[in-house]
């Protein structure tokens, strides 16, 4: 298990300035949620951690190394991120033996037909999807090949963009419960980014509120239920979930 800091994370892309000195913690082991607005931030905090957007500046570190010092490996084995659109994260020419031995390749796994098997079964599929093909698996079954794709280099932290909110609802429960064994079994770190306050409260510790590229302020999760949220856009944002809750 390993702690996650971000210190004065800045980024813009072009004139607009997209995140504005972001800073926060997160415990070994802890699930961190990042709520907001869409065009907050969210995704972007991610995209610069898992250095897929390197022009920032601040510091990103896991258990006190930056990730911009780790090299690409390093960095691999450390952090793995898991995205929003299963389908479109796995290469549609690519059987589930391809999608899952090319990181172990990269990295210098041995033993990888066991380990491959044991990342299936740890996501609660069969040895045999294997030879399967992304077209040939439901949505809740590709987000499961993409969760065991990120677990299979063992790293510390997952950082997961929204990574139900393309499925449907009795899918969703699966993979959040999933997740949440995964993270008991493992040590795992996580930051989750979602829309869904319902989410954040089941599945996170503390979260973030962010608004217009700023964390306007963390929260515990318990937080939401009573909406005891001091900011006054994050209690905008907790009564309207709320709300919506009431009425759907
Ligand atoms: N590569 C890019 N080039 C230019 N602008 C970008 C790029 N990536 C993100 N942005 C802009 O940065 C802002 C933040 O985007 P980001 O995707 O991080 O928001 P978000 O909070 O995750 O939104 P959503 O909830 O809709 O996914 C947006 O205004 C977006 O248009």
């Amino acid at each position: 298990m390993k702690p996650l800091s971000i210190r004065d994370l800045s980024v813009s892309f072009g004139a607009l300035r997209v995140l504005h000195d972001i800073s926060f913690d997160v415990r070994a082991g802890e699930c961190f949620g990042l709520v907001g607005e869409s065009g907050s931030g969210k995704s972007t905090v991610l995209s610069c951690a898992a250095m897929l957007w390197s022009q920032w500046t601040g510091r990103v570190e896991i258990d006190g190394v930056s990730v911009q010092d780790m090299s690409p490996a390093e960095r691999c084995r450390t952090l793995q991120m898991v995205f929003q659109d299963p389908y479109g994260s796995l290469h549609p020419r690519h059987a589930i033996r391809t999608v899952l031995s090319e990181p172990l390749k990269i990295q210098g796994f041995d033993n990888r037909d066991a380990r491959m098997e044991q990342a299936l079964g740890d996501v609660g599929l069969p040895v045999d999807f294997l030879d399967r093909y992304p077209h040939q698996l439901s949505g809740g079954q590709r987000q499961r090949v993409a969760i065991a794709r990120a677990l299979i280099v063992e790293p510390d932290v997952l950082l997961l963009d929204e990574p139900t909110s393309a499925l449907d609802v009795s899918v969703q429960a699966e993979i959040l419960n999933l997740l949440a064994k995964l993270r008991d079994e493992k040590g795992f770190t996580y930051i989750m980014v979602s829309h869904d306050l319902a989410v954040v409260d089941h599945m996170c510790d503390r979260f973030a509120v962010m608004q217009t590229g700023r964390v306007v302020e963390v929260l515990d999760h318990d937080a939401i239920s009573s909406n005891g949220a001091t900011e006054p856009y994050a209690r905008e944002l907790i009564a309207a979930s709320l709300e919506y809750e009431r009425i759907a």
